[in-house]
């Protein structure tokens, strides 16, 4: 496909942003470039009325005049606040493609690929470039019409002087091209002010401050933005150096066409060819058309800028070849419940872009109703391993099956409505607490008793009750009215809303107390065990994921990973009994509390 025909649908539905809008911005400004340089007429004949004695043509003059100031300011003005409007529009709408590109695929890895993340985020830096490429051609659109006009008007006078608008081509070409190298110059100059952007971030963030005051580093970081913001503005400096020379050339061929206009209408008014007014008028004109040569130039590069940055956003409108499709299931779709046994055989795994394998011929069985506890070293692979069970990866190798279905045939979409989890970096959502606990299950948010009881099933029934609007508490300190929490109090409401689905087929708690006092920890697993806690009164399977062997001990089944690979499998005394790894690290462990 050709650049152009996959750069029109982008403008397309630029323009089908807000189409009313844009058509009131566009007749606005064109009202706006046709008034402008009437004044310069209207003045011309004025004077000569005046100078006639014309008083009632005068006064008329005078009346077009005033219109034609008034009225150019009066579109201009709120043109350029609609134009506002118009380019947030133009923003949002984009984002919302950007969003649907990024949360469309059901599985996780092409957000974990750099090359998408990357490109994801330099869409959205040049999200503005839509709403720019629709304002500027609009500039360009009304610098054009209002060109037109003064050039329509200095041909009345005598058609030598169109020369000078001839004259600002050359000058509109020079200042597009010092344009360019301005451009140019902010490109060299960006990844240095970015760093110098992270950098202001670490030292006036509180979160990192922290850490920056404790090490003694401030100084470090001041020097380090010092010198990214200094290579910086030397970057930006030697690029406005050169652009100045281009304009200042351009500006100096116009200004010689401009002084030899002028003598030319004198002379030709001296000659009593030519009126005073007519020469008021040659003047004003020019005074225009000067006006004009600067936003010429300037929305000229603006929309080629801008054209560039949506060339660049094209892959977004092919993102069907950039989001990787799922395998195809090998089996067809299966349409019995999602639940029952869940099985790996052989499976293996190497994340997208690696060169290593990261979990290697795992083979594993979690009946139902069991607590299945995943352990091992930082590193071994337990997360890698939860993810693949919720399906946010397809296994490199081997199968993954649920109730002897595997979870490709059974489908992304009906898998994860079986599923509910709750991660060790779970998400803070700054909501309502109903909402961020409630966001676990969308269909019964609104349900105040249902989230009530999944607050309960995570031990988190006090923590709410002791916010001053409950459930109706606005999370997050820089909302009105918002309230932060401890990381803890965070993690219950992440635990609660993992329990917003009372009876999943699989349960998954990785690292679910990391940040839990200890009285919250023991309060958890005392309800997990409960009644073989959980998973037995439910059919669920557990997986929990935890270093603490105090709480992975009471798991039905334990499964220790080493370097990728089921080391061990077993209840907890059969694998003391071993003797091996697992028994070893309990020990360890059980020594430390002592
Ligand atoms: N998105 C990713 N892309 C590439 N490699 C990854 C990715 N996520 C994790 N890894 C690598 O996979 C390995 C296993 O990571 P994983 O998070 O599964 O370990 P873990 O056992 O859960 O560790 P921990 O106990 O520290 O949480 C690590 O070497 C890690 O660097």
């Amino acid at each position: 496909m050709t650049k152009g025909r996959r750069t029109a649908p982008i403008l397309r539905d630029v323009l089908r942003t807000d189409p009313r809008l844009a058509a009131t911005v566009v007749a606005m400004r064109l009202a706006a470039a046709v008034l402008t340089p009437l004044d310069a007429v209207a003045l011309g004949l004025l004077v000569d009325a005046g100078l006639r004695g014309d008083v009632r043509a005068a006064v008329g003059w005078a009346a077009l005049l005033a219109l034609a100031d008034v009225g150019s300011s009066a579109f201009n003005h709120p043109a350029g606040k609609l134009e506002m409007t118009l380019r947030e529009k133009t923003n949002f709408a984009f984002e919302r493609r950007l969003l649907r590109v990024s949360t469309a695929p059901h599985t996780l890895d092409h957000l974990e690929r750099p090359e998408f993340h990357d490109r994801i985020e330099q869409a959205r830096d040049r999200a503005s470039a839509l709403g720019d490429v629709l304002v500027r051609a609009i500039a360009l659109l009304q610098a054009a019409v209002l060109m037109g006009v003064v050039l329509f008007a200095l041909a009345s006078v005598h058609w030598v002087l169109v020369a000078l608008v001839a004259a600002a081509v050359p000058a509109i070409y020079l200042g597009g091209r010092g344009e360019v190298v301005r451009v140019r110059g902010d490109e060299r100059a960006a990844p240095s002010l970015r760093l110098a952007d992270r950098l202001f971030g670490l030292a006036a963030n509180a979160g990192p401050a922290k850490e920056i005051k404790v090490n003694r580093a401030e100084g470090f970081v001041r020097d380090r933005f010092g010198a990214a913001s200094r290579r910086a503005y030397r970057a930006v400096d030697a690029a406005e150096g050169r652009a100045l020379a281009f304009t200042v050339a351009g500006w100096l061929a116009f200004s010689v066409i401009f002084v030899l206009a002028m003598a030319f209408v004198v002379r030709e008014a001296v000659g009593g060819r030519a009126t005073p007014g007519q020469v008021l008028l040659v003047l004003a004109l020019a005074i225009r058309l000067t006006e004009q040569v600067d936003e010429f130039s300037g929305a000229m590069s603006g929309v080629r800028r801008a054209l560039l940055d949506v060339r660049r956003l094209r892959w977004l409108y092919d993102v069907g070849d950039t989001t990787p499709a799922v395998p195809a299931p090998r089996t067809p779709a299966a349409s019995g419940p999602a639940a029952g046994d869940i099985e790996l055989r052989d499976v293996s795994f190497r994340y997208p872009g690696t060169g290593a394998d990261i979990l290697r011929g795992v083979s594993l069985r979690l009946p139902v109703g069991a607590t299945v506890a995943l352990v091992g070293e930082n590193g071994t692979g337990k997360t890698t391993l939860v993810k693949l069970l919720c399906g946010l990866y397809p296994p490199t190798g081997g199968a993954i099956t649920v109730g002897g279905t595997d979870l490709r045939a059974l489908g992304q979409e009906r898998w994860t409505a079986a599923l509910s989890a709750s991660f060790q970096d779970f998400v803070r959502f700054e909501l309502l607490v109903r909402e961020a606990v409630g966001v676990g299950r969308l269909d019964r948010m609104d349900d105040d008793a249902h989230v009530w009881d999944a607050l309960d099933r995570a031990g988190a029934r006090p923590l709410v009750e002791g916010l001053p609007h409950r459930l109706r508490t606005q999370l997050g300190p820089q909302w009105p009215d918002g309230v932060d929490l401890s990381l803890g109090q965070w993690q219950r409401l992440a635990l609660a809303r993992a329990m917003m689905r009372p009876y999943p087929s699989l349960l998954v708690l990785d690292e679910p107390s990391a940040s839990l006092d200890t009285a919250a920890e023991h309060a958890l697993y005392e309800r997990f065990s409960r009644a073989s806690h959980f998973g037995a009164a439910t059919s669920a399977i557990t997986l929990l994921v935890s270093h603490r062997f105090s709480t992975v001990r009471m798991a039905d089944l334990i499964v220790l990973l080493r370097d990728g690979h089921v080391a061990e499998v077993g209840s907890h005394d059969e694998l003391i009994q071993l003797g091996g790894v697992y028994a070893e690290l309990f020990e360890l462990q059980a020594r430390g509390y002592r």
